[in-house]
């Protein structure tokens, strides 16, 4: 999930992106398997993949006004002004449904990272690092055969020295701060990919899974009401029957000896909805409980769930389970009118 406010527009319009967004960059040498890998990721992963390299390609290509500024970089091994490239980036995520991101080969350099954190505000959930040595790189680079006008030995130097003067420098200052996961990209692209999949199988379950625009603060309290109506039903009259009949003779270890003996007289009608309401309830308990981790990301919110917890579990609200079966499979046809 995205870990920056996300204020209006100058112009007072909402901000498009989304606070739940995701981004994932992932950096390395040129030739170090980036877009190798990445499709891999969208298939395993769900995520969008978007590679600052193709989306300056398809400029070029539609003879944009930027096409022949960017052309010369790239030729050169240069990185492209970033105003260029974050604008292209920011313009994809917004018309994409997918709200989570590996951007493939961004921020080339410092400019690039401070001009994407203050345009997109977002920071990136990590950094995924392909760590290859260069030899290697040039060798693959020099076989790649895709018909790249950067691809051959002269552009490959230049694009190499630019790597290790401006883009480890990113590496390194997002290391700092925690953020890298590296991968040793010099074995086989299946030997790689297993170590990439053990690392987005650490994301935080939000991220993970999560392609809505819920905050998962909202998430949280939506999945929190059916609790609520439970308890003001268990406080008030309606359940009255029940908690006589079932939870107070099982808590003073007294069962009732059969369901029409104890449940007090009541017309049918009373009871109708209770058997949907109170499994609703308890089923939605085991799924927060269950999928805690997912709903509840942040701090404030795990720190609200528990204590919710803490709340049902000090005032035993619900009834045993011994209590709900019974409950749940009394024959309310038997019940006396
Ligand atoms: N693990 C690997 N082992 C051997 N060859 C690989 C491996 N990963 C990728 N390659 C090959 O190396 C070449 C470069 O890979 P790829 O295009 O994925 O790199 P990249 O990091 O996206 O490069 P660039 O930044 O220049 O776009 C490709 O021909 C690819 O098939
Ligand atoms: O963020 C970016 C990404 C790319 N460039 C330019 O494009 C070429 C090719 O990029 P690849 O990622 O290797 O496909 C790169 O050498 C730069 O000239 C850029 O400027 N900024």
């Amino acid at each position: 999930m995205a870990t920056s406010e996300f204020p209006a527009q100058k112009d007072g319009s909402k901000a498009v992106l989304q606070e739940t967004t995701v981004v994932v960059f992932v950096l390395g040498g040129p030739g170090s398997g980036k877009g190798t890998q990445c499709p891999k990721i969208v298939e395993h992963f769900g995520f969008r993949h978007l590679c600052a390299g193709d989306l300056l390609q398809a400029e070029i290509e539609s003879e944009s006004e930027n096409g022949t500024l960017i052309q010369n970089f790239k030729k050169e091994g240069k990185i492209v002004p970033s105003e260029i490239t974050v604008k292209l980036l920011q313009q994809a995520m917004q018309q994409s449904d997918n709200k989570r991101f590996i951007v493939d080969g961004f921020p080339r350099n410092e400019e690039n990272r401070a001009a994407f954190e203050n345009i997109v505000r977002i920071k990136p959930e990590f950094v995924l690092f392909f760590d290859c040595p260069e030899e290697e790189l040039t060798k693959r680079i020099l076989n790649r055969n895709q018909g790249r006008v950067d691809d051959n030995i002269e552009t490959i130097g230049k694009r190499l020295k630019v790597y290790f003067e401006s883009t480890l420098p990113v590496i390194n200052y997002y290391n700092s701060k925690r953020k890298v996961q590296k991968i040793d990209a010099q074995r086989s692209i299946d030997e790689v990919f297993e170590d990439v999949k053990s690392v987005f199988a650490k994301l935080r379950p939000v991220a993970r899974l999560s392609n809505d625009s819920y905050s998962d603060t909202a998430v949280f309290t939506i999945s929190l009401l059916p609790l609520v109506v439970v308890e003001i039903a268990s406080t008030s009259k309606w359940l009255e029957p029940q908690k006589q009949g079932f939870t107070s003779e099982y808590k003073r270890g007294k069962a009732p000896k059969s369901k029409s003996d104890e449940m007090p007289a009541k017309p049918l009608d009373t009871f109708e909805g209770q058997a949907d309401i109170i499994p609703g309830s308890m089923i939605n308990l085991m799924l927060i409980s269950v999928l805690g981790g997912d709903t509840c990301t942040s701090a404030p919110t795990r720190h609200i769930f528990l204590a919710a917890m803490l709340l049902f579990v000090w005032f035993d609200q619900f009834p045993d389970a011994d209590v709900l079966q019974e409950l749940f499979s009394c024959d309310l046809q038997a019940l006396p009118a």
